[in-house]
């Protein structure tokens, strides 16, 4: 994905979408250019939920809140096209929305597209939330972490009305652990790392469990939080039921957060090849739509 800024001018240029303003505005608008293959697909998944969750018709739902809507962005390799979608609209629409991110990464793209930042403490209750995941299963849980920012994804779903997943097709499976290899990533605090380990690999039933290594930087991956991130692919009986995965795990003394999400996503937006977007809802219902481009 190739990303670039321009002036909202410039970005209508580039073909935004109806209702977008056309106003000229110096903030910086990041402009992703048109992606192929499994980009397009999460890019069609992140315009369409955009499309359906974040309109200028959506007010906050909290009265006493001073702002029109609040919104938590995710991270990952998705959320960018969210961001995208979002700058799109102007900034007269965004003016009165606040962007509460859930790492380093997102605080950067809210940022780079001119939008305004809030955090948690200051937005406990959030309208909206959408973010990507790494895995969905047909009860729309979620294996999040992948990028070692779960413990915040969670947080700014949890404080979320509504929260919202955003995904390629490859992310939508029948159980977890069918197509994410690396497992659950599981943040823990350094000095328990190794005893928290021991115990996933020995008694929790991930005896593949390893710590996550950095690729840039000598020794383990470190997180927004300074901890480390233990990825355990659990056996696959143990996958069938995640959320039990989750209350035993969490309870390990040393672990600040697992990255299973169950029974919180509202609904899952999953880009497919054809151009379509299929949503699975936490009722049961799925849709087909055609993608917003
Ligand atoms: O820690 C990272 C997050 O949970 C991401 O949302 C997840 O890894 C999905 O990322 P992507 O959109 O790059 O597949």
């Amino acid at each position: 994905m190739q990303v670039g800024s321009a002036t909202a001018g410039a970005a209508s240029e580039a073909g935004l979408g109806a209702g977008a303003s056309l106003k000229q505005e110096a903030v910086p608008v990041p402009i992703v250019q048109k992606p192929s293959g499994i980009e397009s697909s999460k890019r069609l998944a992140a315009y369409t939920a955009v499309d359906h969750y974040i309109k200028p018709e959506h007010r906050t739902s909290f009265q006493s809140s001073r702002v029109d809507q609040i919104v938590g962005i995710g991270s990952g390799s998705t959320v960018p096209y969210v961001v995208d979608r979002i700058a799109q609209q102007g900034k007269e629409v965004n003016q009165g929305r606040v962007f509460v991110p859930t790492g380093f990464q997102s605080r950067q793209l809210i940022v780079a597209a001119g939008l305004t930042l809030g955090d948690v403490d200051e937005y406990p209750s959030i309208d909206v939330t959408i973010d990507g995941a790494d895995e969905v299963d047909r009860e729309l849980n979620l294996i999040k972490g992948g990028g070692a920012c779960h413990l915040r994804e969670k947080v700014i779903a949890e404080a979320a009305e509504t929260f919202v997943v955003v995904a390629d097709y490859r992310k939508n499976s029948e159980f977890l652990g069918t197509n994410y290899p690396p497992g659950v990533p599981i943040e823990v605090v350094p000095f328990a790392y190794g005893k928290v380990l021991s115990a996933v690999q020995k008694t929790f039933g991930a005896p593949k469990a390893t710590l996550r290594m950095a690729v840039k930087k000598a020794g383990p991956v470190v997180t927004d939080n300074g901890n480390f991130v233990i990825d355990a692919p659990f056996e696959r009986e143990k996958m069938l039921d995640p959320a039990s995965v989750l209350k035993q795990t969490k309870l390990l003394t040393g672990v600040v957060e697992v990255g299973l999400f169950c029974n919180m996503a509202k609904a899952a937006y999953f880009g497919n090849e054809d151009g379509t977007v299929t949503i699975r809802r936490a009722d049961g219902t799925v849709e087909e739509v055609a993608g917003a481009a």
